[in-house]
């Protein structure tokens, strides 16, 4: 079965054609940040990354007449429960506007999927989005009456490494316990209890360990004291693009970030490895929501080709369980692979509600 998957991201597209298990065709599309600051909200980037996937196919001359089906990650979508999902019309409408009030890239996905997949007459599905929501009861709680804690993270990459990973150890994903971390533009740290993900971290609420373009946790009089006479936008902007490595040297490229501390500038080396740390405080605090029983602490994301991350992380870490590096991501393949398992009915293909998927305490 060939499938068509599209992930967009904040900087980049993906796309790839996927036959069974063989990539045919996958392309990595950087943008320029510039072009994208032109577009009024992330749904009005969506004619430009249209117009740059048709052109990658035209110059490579792929034709998607026969691709079984189209998948695109998800995004802005109310949370909801693991798994693949058709995408349709309330879907469209939630990922258009951001029903979650998050805007990311990564609510196109379903947009475009669904594009092409009208132009062909084939299924659309969006597998495992960032909106996926399985936290345990304890981790919804806040200190504040009311409000309650939802998550946004690499939901797709993480369980796809969990998933390979327990089969490489000869169990399932649903045998297993692991730490996954995601450690890319932003970096995801998660909890995995017996196949479903009971713990992680808002991503683009401010939560978590900072990240090239997020600024992670901080205490809420510090950033109070900081947002005084500035405009709320800007401080939402430092939770999910203009934070972290952005926010102290206007770049987010680990890559460049790490070739000036080894060139000897302090501040950057400073700045990569306080992110490291905050990594290992996560990766310890996830060790302990499952009770120190850990089969393997994962590590994905584009920063794990970095052996000085991984060399950090394992020594702080490994004392928990064994640090294991995935580096880049699985998540072409992971969506492909979805939308494989939905058309031979392997796994059943769940509809969207737009209801959260827990709606409070029964007291
Ligand atoms: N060899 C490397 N060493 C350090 N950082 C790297 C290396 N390769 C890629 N990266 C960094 O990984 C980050 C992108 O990760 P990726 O997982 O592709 O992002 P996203 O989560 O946005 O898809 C960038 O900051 C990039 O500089
Ligand atoms: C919306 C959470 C997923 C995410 O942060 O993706 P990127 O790292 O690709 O921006």
């Amino acid at each position: 079965m060939k499938i068509f998957a599209i992930n967009p991201g904040s900087t980049s597209t993906k796309i790839a054609l996927i036959q069974d298990n063989t990539v045919l065709f996958t392309k990595n599309v950087s943008h320029d940040a510039s072009k994208l600051a032109e577009f009024d909200g992330i749904s009005a980037q969506l004619p430009y990354r249209k117009e740059t996937i048709l052109q990658i196919l035209k110059e490579n001359q792929i034709s998607l007449e026969d691709a079984d089906a189209f998948v695109g990650r998800g995004g802005g979508l109310i949370a909801m429960e693991g798994g693949i999902y058709h995408i349709d019309k309330l879907m469209l409408d939630h990922a258009a506007r951001g029903a979650n009030g998050i805007q990311h890239p990564a609510q196109l996905g379903p947009q475009l999927a669904h594009e092409f997949a009208q132009r062909y007459s084939k299924p659309a599905f969006v597998v495992n989005p960032p909106d996926v929501d399985e936290l345990q009861d304890l981790a919804r709680m806040t200190g504040i009456k009311g409000v309650y804690r939802t998550i946004h993270l690499h939901a797709l990459n993480l369980k796809e490494t969990a998933i390979r990973h327990a089969a490489s150890l000869g169990k399932t994903y649903q045998e297993c316990n692991f730490v996954v971390c995601h450690i890319g533009g932003g970096v995801s740290v998660s909890a995995h209890k017996y196949g479903k993900m009971i713990d992680g971290y808002d991503i683009v609420g401010g939560e978590g360990p900072m990240a090239p373009t997020r600024c992670g946790s901080i205490s809420v009089s510090n950033l109070l004291r900081y947002a005084k006479d500035k405009d709320l936008k800007e401080i939402q902007s430092l939770c999910t693009k203009n934070g972290g490595f952005v926010s102290h040297l206007n770049i987010s490229d680990a890559i460049e970030l790490t070739g000036r501390a080894k060139k000897g500038d302090k501040e950057a080396e400073m700045i990569w490895n306080t992110m490291i740390y905050q990594i290992e405080k996560a990766i310890g605090s996830m060790a302990v929501v499952l009770h120190g029983k850990v089969d393997g602490i994962l590590l994905g994301g584009g920063m794990v080709h970095s052996d000085d991350l991984v060399k950090q992380i394992t020594e702080a870490c490994q004392w928990m369980a064994p640090v294991c590096p995935y580096p880049g991501e699985f998540e072409m393949e992971a969506m492909a692979s979805g939308a494989i398992r939905a058309l031979t009915g392997e796994e059943t293909v769940k509809t969207y509600t737009g209801k959260p998927v827990w709606s409070g305490f029964d007291f």
